[in-house]
């Protein structure tokens, strides 16, 4: 392998690599053949305390400077992230095992436009001055929290580190960043840029680990904020430590979001939508729209298409740009897919295609199509993080809006139909955060993304994250005399 794909060291602390090998060991799979990529080690509670001391002197600095001067730095680094924009993304698919053609153009230059939205906004970010009666007035100012914790989920790796840490530095906080165990590598590059860009040392550092990592950096007194993306169970236990030292936070968290294809819309967009929503990042997406309800009398000539063209899907080198599907991110969420898989052809799932792990070394698996899937089956109930997509039937709008929102989860809906009342009606009465009108899975960081229910608390992107990485200070101003009842 000609890329490097081992980094410096483990972590970027204060301004710089730093290893500590007495952590763990953690090793990196490339997943498309399952080769050892890199090697690294766990960060230990020195490193852990270097890293969150580091930010909180970082912090102070930081925060001191104009919304604009920040500002500055962050589009800077949005730029050095586009002109790396090609490494970055061949490194990504080492990490992940994505295709290039999907690198290319959702991660690095996602990152990059979170830093570049959100260097935009940082000097406009102000409070307000309201009038009282009497002459009396107040003011707010906006404040940052301090240090923040990120906790990455392992299928977006640099756009997870940009969405969290572009709104919190704009703001004036620092962050301590802990990749997903699984794959560590692209949120160091996203440290060395911002030190380029201008950041100062220890504004965003970058700690490998798992939860035995998580867990202390999340607990520790000295952060302010936690955002986590990743599965309910971990959003549930984050929540709760967060809670303890009345920490904000964000969670970004899974889904099983509802995708309706009514009888008058346009099958080949939604069988697009359908093939956006389940099997772009070979089905690793939280919004994905895994529960595919199809009005009854489009059902087969949908299911036909969706065929058709899944048999399209290239299925390759993730480094040859013409591959169109990659594998799964690891041999274990591999091994949760397949049980998925066989639970949905036990209980009486119609497999139409797919469902086969693929026989080459690495973690592949083909795409997966389950037809006459019920409500109650497990394929139809619980994320299952791969691509599998599931095909229900219906025949009323009021039933499919009731069966739609069934589940515990809320984070994502999508609607296709041509009549546009209807769209609008339907969406307003799906429970979910991030909906969709004639298409799928969009995410640009112009727009509020996020969940309700068990999905998620709070909001990325959009003017909407500036509320939750920062906060208000009232200050009242009296004009007259105090008055005082004795
Ligand atoms: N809503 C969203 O924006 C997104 C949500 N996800 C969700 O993420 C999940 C898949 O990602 P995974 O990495 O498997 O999720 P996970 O929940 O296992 O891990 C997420 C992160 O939390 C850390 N962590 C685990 N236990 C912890 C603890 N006790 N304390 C602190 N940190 C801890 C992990 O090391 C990792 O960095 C899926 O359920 C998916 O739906 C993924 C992408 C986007």
């Amino acid at each position: 392998m000609t890329f490097a794909t081992q980094p410096n060291a483990s972590h970027f602390v204060n301004g710089a690599y730093l290893e500590d090998t007495a952590g763990t060991p953690l090793e990196v799979i490339y997943p498309a053949t399952g080769a050892v990529i890199a090697t690294l080690h766990e960060a230990t509670p020195q490193v852990l305390d270097q890293a969150i001391a580091g930010a909180q002197a970082a912090q102070r600095h930081w925060a001191r400077l104009s919304g604009m001067e920040r500002g500055r730095v962050l589009r800077r680094a949005a730029d050095i992230m586009r002109d790396r924009n090609h490494d970055l993304s061949v490194l990504e698919t080492y990490d992940t095992g994505k295709p290039l053609q999907e690198t290319l153009v959702a991660d690095a230059t996602s990152g990059a436009d979170a830093l570049e939205y959100f260097g935009s906004i940082a000097a406009g970010l102000t409070g307000e001055h309201i009038q009282l009666s009497g002459g009396d007035w107040a003011y707010t100012i906006r404040e940052p929290l301090g240090v923040c914790a990120g906790l990455g989920a392992w299928n977006y790796p640099t756009q997870i580190a940009c969405w969290k840490a572009a709104p919190a530095l704009a703001c004036g906080n620092a962050m301590v960043f802990k990749p997903s165990e699984t794959t560590p590598l692209s949120a160091l590059k996203v440290a060395e840029i911002l030190i380029e860009a201008g950041a100062p040392a220890g504004l965003f550092n970058v700690v490998q680990g798992a939860g035995g990592v998580g867990g202390p950096l999340v607990a520790d007194p000295r952060i302010a904020k936690v955002s986590l993306t990743g599965s309910v169970p971990t959003g549930r236990k984050v929540y709760a430590s967060a809670a303890e030292g009345m920490k904000h936070v964000t969670m970004e968290l899974g889904g099983k979001s509802p995708l309706i294809v009514f009888d008058d819309a346009s099958i080949e967009d939604a069988v697009s939508g359908a093939i956006l929503g389940n099997f772009y990042s070979s089905g690793q997406v939280c919004s994905n729209g895994t529960r595919v309800f199809v009005h009854r009398a489009i059902k087969e000539a949908f299911l036909a298409r969706l065929a058709e063209r899944t048999a399209k899907a290239v299925i390759g080198d993730p480094l040859d740009e013409a591959t169109s599907f990659g594998p799964m991110v690891s041999e274990t969420q591999l091994q949760i897919v397949l049980g998925y898989i066989e639970k949905g052809r036990a209980e009486g799932g119609r497999l139409v295609c797919g469902g086969n792990r693929i026989d080459k070394p690495g973690s592949w698996i083909e795409p997966t199509v389950f037809a006459d899937v019920t409500d109650d089956m497990t394929i139809a109930r619980e994320e299952i993080f791969g691509p599998v997509l599931s095909v229900l039937d219906f025949d009323e709008e009021d039933d499919v809006i009731a069966r739609a929102n069934a589940t515990d989860y809320g984070l994502s809906a999508g609607v296709y139909t041509r009549d546009l009342q209807r769209a609008h009606r339907v969406i307003a009465r799906l429970e979910a955060g991030s909906c969709f009108i004639n298409s799928y899975n969009d995410a640009p960081v112009e727009v509020p993304f996020g969940g309700v229910k068990a999905s998620g608390v709070g909001r990325e992107n959009s003017k909407a994250a500036i509320a939750h990485y920062s906060q208000l200070k009232s200050v009242y101003v009296r004009m007259g005399e105090t008055e005082a009842p004795f």
